[in-house]
């Protein structure tokens, strides 16, 4: 049972992180953020390379341990939730020599609902394979994950995380080394996922892209600096603190002018 001395906004938030501070030898690298995922939102986690995107993913997941704060899974603690909950690894954190078959690595997302005697079943390859139809990889099912290009390899940990049907997905830049087309890919079946109603958080370094692709955004640099919708919190002022000022004024007024403004300012110069 969700705790009822917590907020509304807790509860109802497929993932609500408050007060966490992680620190690496005796330095804080995320300190006392607080972030609130809508359901049925897509956020993305901006900042610059060092700013803590990572460490705050993983000790939200319980990978990294917590010095301090809360982390709540709809409503209730990481280690009761665990089966609405999927998440995508950054891809250079991963041996791609273990020797396993594509198929194996998309069936392990399901190991956590099986019994022992499931394992290897028909059933289990039927699923593993509509994931990776989904991703476009049903080609390679058999092909060991070594043999694969960075861009397969991101597919086939997305199709890991659709086939445990999570409510809420977690992943560190999705996006990271792929090519344009498997990146349309993948943000197609990620604005999919949303549209059914799943919440999904990634750690994001393509400010380009931000206004396109998410609907919330929390920018950080060790601390959080502002978050809430793009509309609101991707603001030139939020980019300055954020990115300490390196952004230039031109860039800064590329990237938060609304698509209508864009439009419009197209239109003026035809
Ligand atoms: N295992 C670790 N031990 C010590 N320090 C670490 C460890 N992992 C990360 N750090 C440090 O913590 C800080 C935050 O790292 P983190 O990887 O979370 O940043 P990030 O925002 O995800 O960066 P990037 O955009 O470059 O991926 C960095 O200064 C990093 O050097």
């Amino acid at each position: 049972m969700p705790d009822s001395r917590l907020g509304k906004e807790v509860i109802a938030s497929p993932l609500a992180i408050q007060g966490l501070t992680v620190s690496y030898d005796h330095r804080p690298v995320v300190h006392s953020v607080d972030f609130v995922t809508p359901p049925g939102s897509m956020s993305a986690i901006i900042g610059p390379n060092g700013a803590g995107k990572s460490t705050l993913l993983k000790a939200a997941l319980g990978i990294t341990r917590r010095l301090s704060g809360e982390v709540r899974v709809f409503g209730r603690p990481l280690d009761q939730e665990t089966r609405h909950l999927a998440f995508v690894p950054q891809r250079s954190s991963v041996d791609w020599d273990f020797p396993a078959r594509v198929i194996d690595v998309v069936g392990m997302g399901l190991y956590r609902d099986l019994r022992w005697w499931q394992f290897g079943s028909r059933q289990l390859r039927l699923r593993a394979m509509e994931s990776l139809a989904r991703v476009g990889m049903e080609g390679f099912a058999d092909r060991q994950i070594g043999q694969l290009s960075g861009g397969q390899q991101q597919r086939v940990f997305l199709a890991r995380a659709l086939v445990q049907e999570a409510d809420l997905t977690i992943l560190d830049e999705p996006f990271a080394g792929v090519d344009a087309a498997t990146e349309a890919a993948i943000i197609q079946v990620l604005k999919s996922l949303r549209d059914e109603g799943r919440t999904l958080l990634c750690v994001h370094h393509d400010l380009a892209t931000v206004r396109d692709y998410f609907d919330h955004v929390l920018l950080m640099n060790v601390r959080r600096i502002a978050a809430g919708s793009v509309d609101e919190a991707f603001s030139e002022e939020n980019l300055q603190a954020t990115y300490g000022g390196r952004l230039s004024p031109v860039q800064l007024a590329r990237l938060t002018e609304s698509p209508n403004g864009r439009r419009q300012e197209e239109e003026r110069r035809w």
